[in-house]
């Protein structure tokens, strides 16, 4: 059993934390929220409309509310978008009420996955290898600071990725209870 009220998905984009923690959640029997899929419904914009309009300010203070008010909740798998541990009360709400999974992948895996992908704002333009490399240094640490497990999903297909996911978890799990 998990020893936090949640499951959380933290980790770069690209690195599957919606693909993987839709299944993952399904498997786990717990509800899925994809924090940008739930801004998105709640505003009737989608994210790339949402920096247009309000910057990436005013997307981090409504990405810093949902956190919030989900973080009461429990028995929930929380897919988090990839800029949401820069919050240091983020990070926190995520950390008190959330078992936190890092998903990591490698650069090239990522610039593949997204290669087609128009949603995401800080890769709208520029090169994208540097961009992400950028994010990464600053990121990288504070994923790492506040995971619980870290998960390596390069090259694995998202199935792969799951199964391994649920093994490890429920050793996790239960190595937490024995103690
Ligand atoms: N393990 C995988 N193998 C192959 N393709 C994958 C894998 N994981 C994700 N993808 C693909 O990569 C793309 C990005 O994945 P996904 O949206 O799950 O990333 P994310 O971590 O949620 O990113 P973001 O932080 O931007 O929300 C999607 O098109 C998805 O189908
Ligand atoms: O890495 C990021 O900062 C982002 C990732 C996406 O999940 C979205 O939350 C948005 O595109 C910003
Ligand atoms: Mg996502």
């Amino acid at each position: 059993m998990n020893p936090a009220p949640n499951l959380v998905l933290v980790g770069p984009m690209g690195a599957g934390k919606t693909s993987i923690g839709k299944r993952l959640a399904q498997r786990l029997g717990l509800a899925f929220v994809d924090a940008d899929q739930r801004l998105e419904e709640v505003t009737g914009a989608a994210v790339p409309l949402i920096f247009e309009h309000e910057g990436e300010a005013g997307f981090r203070a409504r990405e810093a509310q949902l956190i919030a008010e989900l973080m009461l909740g429990s028995a929930q798998l929380l897919a988090t978008g990839g800029g949401a541990v820069l919050s240091a009360d983020n990070r926190r709400h995520l950390r008190e009420r959330g078992f936190v999974v890092y998903l990591t992948v490698g650069i090239e895996q990522q610039l593949e996955r997204l290669a087609r992908d128009r949603s995401r704002p800080l890769l709208a333009d520029g090169d994208r290898r540097s961009k992400l490399e950028a994010l990464a240094e600053v990121r990288a640490p504070l994923y790492r600071d506040i995971a619980d497990l870290v998960f390596d999903s390069d090259g694995l297909a998202v199935a792969t990725a799951v199964d391994r996911l649920v093994l490890q978890l429920q050793s996790q799990w239960q190595r937490a209870e024995a103690a």
